[in-house]
């Protein structure tokens, strides 16, 4: 039998449903309102009863409370997700007969699942559910999830798609067609705001495929800009959440992210999908905690700055090479050969005790799998514990002390900068390693210098996580991937952009981070979700590599706008600024070359222009509204709307320019201007006619 056919028994099904669901929601008021007070009491109890009860009582008291806290706290989770499903139940319905069956079943898929306390039926479906897989995998006819008890085959008779907001069904959609295109234009027809969506009524069939992929150790994905890649990452995230409950936490699960307004931008997702948010972390956080102690470093950003600013070739350089696929084999061998040349064992004589050299040299070389500190402190230890006296007696303490200490002086140095500085004269280029000031290491030094570390000091502290997203994949080189093996040994999820590299002189492309991973999976993503076609077309013109695929959706024609000096461009920008304000688009990005630019400009038009802010690496927060910023920053974010300014010939010629310039243009969603004066940039002449001094 079909259930709810018509509009009309859809829409009684919706009211039935929202009944049950605010029924569910005020019991689990009344639930927790209870809680609360039982737990108030408890706690009043132990406190009015302090002085009677016995230690055994207290602690049997204690242990209560913090299991109704838990308790509490699962009702308050249940709570929010009600609260959830009452402003939207469900996106999508799978009808599905199963082979060698008769009966048909009916699937409301949600973002979270709904059952009745007391009632074995399945109001909705978990969008992460086997059921649900087939509602992105699957049109209408033959289809097969995979359950528990392996793959169910058979046939999706009926397969449609909802809008509901605040419980009033707005659309339905009878769709044989995967994930409707109407939907998905509605979707992303919609203005932006400030934090990143969810996607789980619309995820395309590629993207579930990675979203589900429980198989790969290392998952790369590269895809083009807007490709859904961070929103496919963290759904995945969701779904490895809820597949493996019980063995994996939000707190075994770490993004290396950006920057701070990188995670602000996506921190709402997990949290909208009924999970809690994962550790997020910089890269240099984590060199900053490996080097702590050992000397301060430039920031990426700060590198990225510098070279925007001057092409200094011997800067480059030295990044280049620090940045090849070959520094690693470099730095193995050099490290290989110091482990032994730096240890010069000799004799040991200390209160009467012998130890010969060749003894020692045993004793380090059958350590050899440890770091050369734990190395070092195995051999000492060993040779202490296994040295006789005269009286064949073990060592006193002081002489073993004395003894230890004699074999761990035999090694030449364990100072880190020594080492690395050695590393540079060792491969006759001393030239390449200069600090920036005193004990400041330049950017393109902190990773190998954190690499030498790890096998100089070995490392701790990563053992929790379990699985590893690393975002922005392009901007890190072999010997960053090198380090991050080493510090996370556990399942990663690794995804970029090779046209996106804010840095060209150190950025990595697919077929080098497949050098560095070599069992991982690979998949691409071609189709771009964020901007309309025109913009598309025209980024496409900036950088003619990109491989892009825009979705069919229409807005109007990118401008560029020219003025006959800096003011005047100044004059067209708040212009642009002024009409924004009057328009329904909620976000305005205006993104320049470099931070500096965006400061300047910055300060040239807040008098002017209300609601302006200034997003720099210090800002930890993304705003709706009008922001200024740099190309770095804006990076993994979107706008309504998008203004680039100074696309002059002398602000962008180089590659590096031309990159920047590509990641600015394809942050627009649905508009996007250029502003110059002087000369055009060379990047931007082959744009269309139609497309230029409108
Ligand atoms: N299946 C989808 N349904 C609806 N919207 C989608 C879908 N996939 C992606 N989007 C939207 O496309 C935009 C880009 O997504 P996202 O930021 O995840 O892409 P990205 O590949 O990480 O982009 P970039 O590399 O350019 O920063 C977002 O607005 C996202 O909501």
């Amino acid at each position: 039998m079909i259930v709810n056919q018509t509009e009309r028994e859809e829409r009684e099904y919706l009211a039935n449903l929202m009944s049950r669901l605010r029924e569910a929601l005020r019991k689990i008021d009344t639930t927790i309102d209870s809680m609360h007070h039982e737990i108030i009491d408890a706690k009043t109890y132990l406190w009015e009863n302090r002085s009677e009860l016995d230690p055994a009582e207290t602690a049997a008291n204690k242990v209560d409370i913090m299991l109704r806290i838990d308790q509490g706290e699962k009702a308050v989770d249940k709570r929010r997700k009600l609260q959830k499903l009452v402003e939207s139940p469900y996106f999508g319905r799978v009808d599905f007969v199963a082979d060698g069956q008769s009966r048909r079943d009916s699937h409301y898929i949600g973002v979270h699942a709904f059952s009745e306390d007391d009632s074995q039926k399945n109001f909705i479906y978990d969008w992460r559910s086997p059921v649900a897989s087939m509602f992105y995998d699957f049109e209408v006819g033959k289809a097969s999830y995979s359950s528990p008890a392996g793959r169910v085959g058979g046939e999706i008779c009926l397969k449609r798609q909802y809008k509901i907001k605040d419980g009033v069904m707005h659309y339905m959609i009878e769709s044989s067609m995967n994930i409707n295109d109407e939907v998905l234009q509605k979707e992303l027809s919609q203005t932006s705001n400030e934090k990143m969506k969810n996607i789980v009524a619309t995820i395309q069939k590629e993207q579930n495929a990675i979203i589900r992929n429980e198989h790969s150790h290392e998952l790369i994905i590269q895809g083009v800009a807007g490709s859904g890649k961070t929103s496919v990452a963290l759904h995945r995230v969701a779904f490895l959440l809820y597949r493996n409950k019980g063995t994996l936490t939000s707190q075994n699960i770490w993004i290396i992210s950006p920057n701070k307004v990188f995670s602000d931008y996506i921190s709402n997702i997990l949290p909208e999908l009924g999970e809690e948010k994962i550790m997020e972390m910089g890269i240099e956080e984590i060199a900053a905690r490996e080097l702590e102690g050992v000397c301060k470093f430039q920031t990426f950003s700060q590198q990225v700055s510098e070279l925007a600013a001057s092409h200094d070739p011997s800067l480059i350089e030295r990044i280049q090479w620090k940045s090849g696929n070959d520094m690693v084999e470099r730095l193995d061998r050099f490290l290989a050969d110091r482990c032994e040349s730096y240890f010069v064992p000799t004799d040991v004589t200390i209160d009467g005790v012998h130890i010969a050299k060749e003894e020692i040299l045993q004793a380090y070389q059958k350590a050899a799998n440890l770091p050369i500190r734990k190395r070092l402190e195995k051999a000492a230890s060993v040779l202490a514990a296994n040295t006789r006296d005269q009286d064949g007696d073990k060592l006193s303490a002081a002489t073993a002390k004395k003894v230890k200490t004699a074999i761990k002086k035999m090694f030449a140095s364990l100072n880190l900068l020594v080492i690395y500085k050695d590393f540079y004269e060792t491969m006759g280029r001393p030239e390449l390693f200069t600090y920036k000031k005193t004990k400041l290491l330049e950017f393109s030094d902190v990773f190998p210098l954190v690499y030498l570390k790890i096998h100089v000091e070995g490392t701790t502290g990563f053992d929790e996580v379990k699985h590893v997203l690393v975002d922005e994949m392009q901007d890190y080189t072999p010997v960053q991937y090198a380090v991050l093996s080493r510090l996370f040994t556990c399942k990663k999820t690794i995804l970029g952009d090779c046209n996106q590299s804010v840095n060209p002189y150190s950025s990595s492309s697919i077929t080098e981070i497949k050098k560095i991973f070599p069992e991982a999976d690979t998949v691409e993503l071609l189709k771009s979700y964020r901007s309309t076609m025109e913009i598309i077309r025209f980024a496409q013109q900036i950088n003619r590599n990109s491989r892009i695929i825009p979705i069919e959706r229409h807005g109007p024609c990118p401008e560029i706008k020219t003025g006959n000096d800096r003011s005047d461009e100044i004059a067209a920008i708040k212009k642009i600024i002024t009409s924004f304000q009057k328009s329904e688009n909620r976000t305005l990005g205006i993104i320049c070359k470099s931070q500096i630019q965006a400061e300047t400009l910055y300060q040239e038009i807040m008098n002017s222009c209300k609601g302006v802010y200034l997003l720099d690496f210090s800002s930890d927060q993304f705003h709706e509204g009008i922001i200024v910023t740099s190309s770095h920053l804006a990076k993994g974010l979107e706008f309504d709307q998008v203004i680039v300014p100074f696309v002059d010939a002398e602000n962008y010629k180089t590659d590096m320019d031309r990159s920047l310039l590509y990641i600015a243009c394809t942050r627009a969603m649905h508009m996007l201007t250029l502003t110059y004066s002087g000369e055009v940039s060379p990047f931007l002449l082959r744009v269309e006619e139609s497309c230029q001094n409108k």
